[in-house]
């Protein structure tokens, strides 16, 4: 399940956030890549010894954890730093898959926080490749798509302008996608039937089976 998550960051944060990146010193993406998604990878990361990142990374995924969406959507167990990138016009990351284990860690969930309005770039699109066909996805600043890291996926050249993002991966409670749509899918039900008829005995059933379905499936 791919989904989108709208004001993940506030005007405040988005502006300190760019703020920062305008100080931050930058390497080459491809110093953070495996072998084959490096071919392909063209785009400028905040230095890992960047005295501003801690900051900025712990901003980031704290805003991600307050979300009641996102912890709804990914079941989070632990939420890496973040990266942070910016793509000049002529930069693009190529197709790729994301490594399955960073840092020692299973990756389950990918995630982009995009920080820069659509308006500021052409192109820059984060594609989703399914087997329904592609997704394009260029989302208001502060927005976050979170998608599946099985996914293949690439950011189309940025024609002009600046792409900044945020971009960072979960590893779920809940390892396999379908499970975690499913919990997504009774707790929305769930959610939307106590607003309009309170808690009544069949909700008290969808919340012991829901509860009962996450105790099956979560691995912590
Ligand atoms: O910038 C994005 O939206 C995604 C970048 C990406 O695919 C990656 O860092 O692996
Ligand atoms: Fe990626």
């Amino acid at each position: 399940m791919m989904i989108m998550i709208a004001n993940v960051l506030d005007a405040d944060n988005l502006q300190w956030l760019r703020d920062n990146m305008r100080k931050t010193r930058y390497v080459d993406g491809r110093r953070t890549t495996g072998r084959e998604a490096r071919t392909v990878k063209r785009n400028e990361q905040v230095d890992r010894s960047d005295p501003l990142l801690a900051e900025m990374q712990d901003l980031v995924v704290d805003r991600l954890l307050d979300n009641a969406l996102f912890r709804m959507a990914t079941r989070p167990h632990v939420v890496r730093p973040p990266l942070f990138s910016r793509y000049d016009a002529g930069m693009a990351y190529g197709s790729h898959v994301d490594d399955a284990i960073m840092g020692g860690m299973r990756t389950d969930v990918s995630v982009t926080v995009f920080l820069s309005e659509p308006e500021d770039y052409d192109g820059g699109e984060l594609v989703i490749e399914s087997a329904a066909g592609e997704q394009d996805v260029k989302l208001p600043a502060g927005s976050a798509v979170c998608y599946p890291t099985t996914s293949l996926h690439r950011v189309a050249p940025v024609v002009s302008g600046e792409r900044l993002a945020a971009v960072t991966w979960v590893r779920s409670l809940v390892r396999d996608a379908d499970a975690r749509e499913l919990l997504f899918d009774l707790e929305t039900a769930r959610h939307a039937l106590f607003e309009r008829l309170g808690k009544t005995p069949e909700l008290d059933l969808l919340a012991k089976t829901q509860s009962n379905l996450l105790r099956r499936w979560a691995e912590d």
